[in-house]
């Protein structure tokens, strides 16, 4: 299938986001499709699968102009589309949700045993490790999206734009999807590939474009356009340097204490995160990070164990959970977990406080008070009244930073702080979370970039079936050594 984008254009309200884009994606070909948050990247990619309609310019799919009226109208001509925040039903199997794929043909039918028979072995191409019978809302992100892709190829897509995939996937998770989307072409198959990861660009990108301000700025071979140069045509600038936490002293005070958590698949942690320490987590996508993070945030009922913040007892079994303003909890998918999307931007700053705020707020207020945090963490549109479900995905996940890395809580539970965000928000956001440690606080930095976490933890424990299996000194060890405790290999 080879596709053209002609003179693509979407405006909401006032604002541009995508003006006059031109772009061609051709069968064999991974293109990858970079920008800086709200770029236009998703908003380009949802015309081409029906999700938006342009205001002006066409689609061509192999020389024929076409009107993408659905999602249904543009998987129905061969285009699928991979998202972040994923199309499954979390409480139905993973064969059943393969299953709701066909949704012309009658449920019988689509029971049969030779058709189940079929999306089985169908799986077994795609995600050999992923078991049909196992509850889609169980499975760890990374098989989730696995699932996701068998969906999309089981209708025949001929184009597949996956939105962001290695946000949160660990180095052996991104690879084993690198060599899944070499397949793809090797098929003949198209592919978009909407990333900030340059690391994606050099494992498998063919072609790569450049967005900037809803515009195409630049096009080329990947192998012509060296990482300067895509970070130039990105953002037109350095990124600002990340300031390194200072190490804590060894007899600084122990400000955040887990005792033998276990929730969800987190089993019988033991950790503690001294005031000016920024504790690392490493570990496959589903070893029970997030639902520590989830614990210790109230978000998640402990099975055992209790969390301390200040010596005082903030979370145990059948204790109900305390708003807690001095902890600072960055959640996993911002647009599911941390923000009201129907709620304006200045509210949204403001719910941290929302016992303590009158019950009017004035307007005024709330916005004098997010006008400094907007500025500060770059969040576009850079308008209190905005609502936050327009904004971008990278601009979602910069909101919730400037909400949770405020008021200097004692502790912050970071988890993937930097999903999303392009290399200037990454430097932005690691610089007011390294800063929070520099001046006292407690950070726990649950990351899937094994770089990162080396370049900027103080220690890293690596989890593993729910356990912490090892704890690092990060200035000794190695991705190496990492990567071997993530699989679960024991210390030699
Ligand atoms: N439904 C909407 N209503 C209003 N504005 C919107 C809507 N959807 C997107 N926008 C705006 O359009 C612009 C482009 O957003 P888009 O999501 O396409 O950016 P992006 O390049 O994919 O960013 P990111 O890397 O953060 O995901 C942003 O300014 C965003 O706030």
């Amino acid at each position: 299938m080879h596709l053209k984008l002609v003179g693509l254009t979407k405006r909401f309200g006032t604002l541009c986001a995508v003006d006059d884009a031109t772009l061609e994606i051709r069968p064999g070909e991974v293109l990858a499709l970079l920008g800086e948050n709200g770029a236009g990247k998703s908003t380009l990619m949802k015309m081409l699968y029906g999700v938006h309609l342009p205001d002006a310019g066409r689609i061509e799919i192999d020389s024929k102009a076409h009107a993408i009226t659905s999602p249904r109208h543009a998987m129905a001509l061969g285009i699928g589309m991979v998202f972040q925040q994923f199309s499954l039903v979390p409480a139905l199997t993973v064969r059943e949700n393969l299953v709701l794929v066909q949704p012309a043909a009658p449920w019988w039918i689509g029971m049969r045993a030779s058709r189940l028979a079929a999306i089985d072995a169908h799986l077994k191409t795609i995600a050999p490790g992923v078991d049909p019978d196992a509850c889609v809302g169980q499975l760890p992100v990374g098989q989730m999206q696995l699932v996701e892709l068998a969906k999309v190829l089981l209708r025949d897509a001929r184009c597949v734009v996956f939105d962001e995939p290695s946000a949160v996937l660990t180095p052996s998770e991104a690879e084993r999807l690198w060599g899944l989307i070499r397949n793809l072409t090797a098929r003949g198959l198209a592919v978009v590939l909407i990333s900030h990861k340059l690391a994606d660009v050099r494992a498998c990108a063919d072609r790569v474009a450049v967005m900037r301000a809803g515009r195409v700025v630049a096009q080329a071979d990947a192998q012509d356009a060296g990482d300067a140069q895509i970070v130039e045509w990105m953002v037109g600038r350095a990124p600002p340097a990340v300031r390194a936490p200072h190490a804590p002293a060894a007899n600084a005070a122990v400000r955040l204490e887990l005792r033998g958590v276990s929730a969800g698949v987190a089993r019988g942690v033991d950790l503690i995160v001294r005031a000016g320490e920024v504790l690392g987590i490493a570990g496959m996508s589903g070893s029970g990070q997030t639902e520590l993070a989830e614990a210790i945030a109230g978000a998640l009922p402990l099975a055992a164990g209790e969390v301390i913040l200040d010596g005082h007892r903030l979370r145990a079994p059948r204790l109900a959970p305390e708003p807690t303003p001095q902890l600072g909890y960055i959640a996993p998918e911002p647009l599911r977990n941390a923000v009201a999307p129907e709620l304006t931007l200045a509210l949204n700053l403001a719910l941290k406080r929302i016992n303590t705020l009158p019950f009017m707020p004035s307007r005024a207020e709330l916005a004098l008070r997010a006008v400094p945090l907007i500025a500060r963490f770059g969040v576009r549109p850079a308008e209190p009244q905005a609502l936050a479900g327009h904004l971008s995905g990278g601009n979602l996940q910069k909101l919730v930073a400037a909400r949770e890395l405020a008021d200097a809580p004692a502790a912050v539970v970071a988890c993937y702080p930097t999903m999303g965000l392009d290399v200037s928000a990454t430097a932005q956001v690691y610089d007011a979370l390294f800063g929070l440690a520099r001046s006292g606080s407690a950070v726990l930095w649950i990351s899937e970039d094994l770089d990162d976490l080396l370049r900027h933890a103080h220690r890293i424990a690596v989890m593993f079936e729910g356990r912490v299996i090892a704890l690092f000194d990060a200035a000794q060890a190695t991705p190496a050594e990492l990567g071997a405790r993530m699989a679960g290999q024991v210390a030699a």
